[in-house]
């Protein structure tokens, strides 16, 4: 399986393939999981070929001590990543080899999207996404590139980069995938013990019942009631919740026939933070 370290190698493969096949992208930080086979899977299913891209982004990380942290494994991913289909492209680049002696962040206008909640308590986060997944495409010029809802926001946030960049690639969203007990599956998960790994079940099960509430509740007073769970589980410590519209992400103050909503929470557990989210309706 092709292990691509430079764009200069990069650009040989890809100058290699036939125009008469898709080309699918599939954009991850490593220590792979279910969630990212399933992106890869799907990649594989609809392009002739496929590059995975494996990359911690310095840029997109506003807490040192998380980046140093960050799971990596690039020997087991490989391995993943083989059994999948062995002619997957992985694309694992250095950050010298991206950012040369310039490890910078480009500005973008993402027009709000990039103000709340992932936004709000990770200063700059959404441009050091931008900077790296806009190089990502002008590099592989996917036609198609995956993405996972657990990252809802970021989802939007690549839409919006598309279109404002005007890049032509098809952004193709992937549903969540859960471990058994409702936690959604995140490379952070490893930093877990074994018994947080469980209990953390909870962030899932309090959103499933947030949404049965919001049949009947106003936003205010579901919000109200996730808090009280959360102040209530010692365990955990919550950073937001909020339920917004999924077009705007703006948060819903009052519920409008025709929208549609989701709920959004990050939740920090043993120091590592996790986040998720559910759509209610
Ligand atoms: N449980 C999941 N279900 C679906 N897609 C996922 C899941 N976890 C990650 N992805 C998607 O995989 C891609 C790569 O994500 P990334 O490598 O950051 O992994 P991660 O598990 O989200 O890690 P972390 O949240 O700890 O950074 C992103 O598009 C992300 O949304
Ligand atoms: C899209 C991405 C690979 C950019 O570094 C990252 O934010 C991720 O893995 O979700
Ligand atoms: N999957 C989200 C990337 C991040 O947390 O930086």
């Amino acid at each position: 399986m092709p292990l691509i370290r430079t764009k200069k190698d990069l650009d040989q493969r890809l100058k290699n393939i036939s125009n008469s096949l898709t080309l699918g992208l599939v954009p991850t930080m490593g220590a792979l999981h279910k969630g990212h086979i399933e992106l890869i899977k799907r990649a594989v299913s609809e392009n002739g070929r496929v590059v995975v891209s494996i990359f911690v982004n310095p840029t997109q990380f506003n807490n040192k001590e998380d980046l140093k942290k960050y799971p990596r494994d690039l020997s087991k991913d490989l391995e993943i990543i083989k059994a999948v289909d062995s002619e997957i492209m992985v694309f694992a680049p250095s950050v010298e080899e991206i950012y040369q002696k310039n490890v910078q962040t480009k500005k973008y206008n993402f027009a709000g999207l990039d103000k709340v909640m992932e936004g709000e308590f990770r200063d700059d986060h959404f441009n050091g996404v931008g900077t790296i997944v806009e190089q990502l495409f002008n590099l592989v010029k996917p036609d198609n590139a995956y993405f996972g809802e657990k990252d809802f926001q970021q989802l939007r946030i690549i839409k919006k980069l598309v279109e404002i960049q005007k890049i032509p690639v098809n952004i193709v969203p992937c549903p969540i995938v859960r471990e058994e007990h409702g936690l959604a599956m995140s490379s952070r998960n490893e930093r877990l013990s074994e018994k947080m790994r469980l209990k953390a079940g909870f962030i899932y099960k309090t959103l499933q019942t947030a949404k049965e509430k919001f049949g009947t509740k106003s936003a205010l007073k579901v919000k109200e009631w996730v808090v009280n769970q959360f102040i209530k589980e010692e365990d955990f410590k919550m950073e937001y919740f909020e339920i917004a519209d999924i077009e705007t992400l703006s948060p819903l103050k009052r519920k409008e026939k025709n929208k549609k909503y989701r709920a959004f929470i990050a939740v920090y557990a043993e120091d590592v933070r996790l986040i998720d989210n559910i759509a209610f309706n």
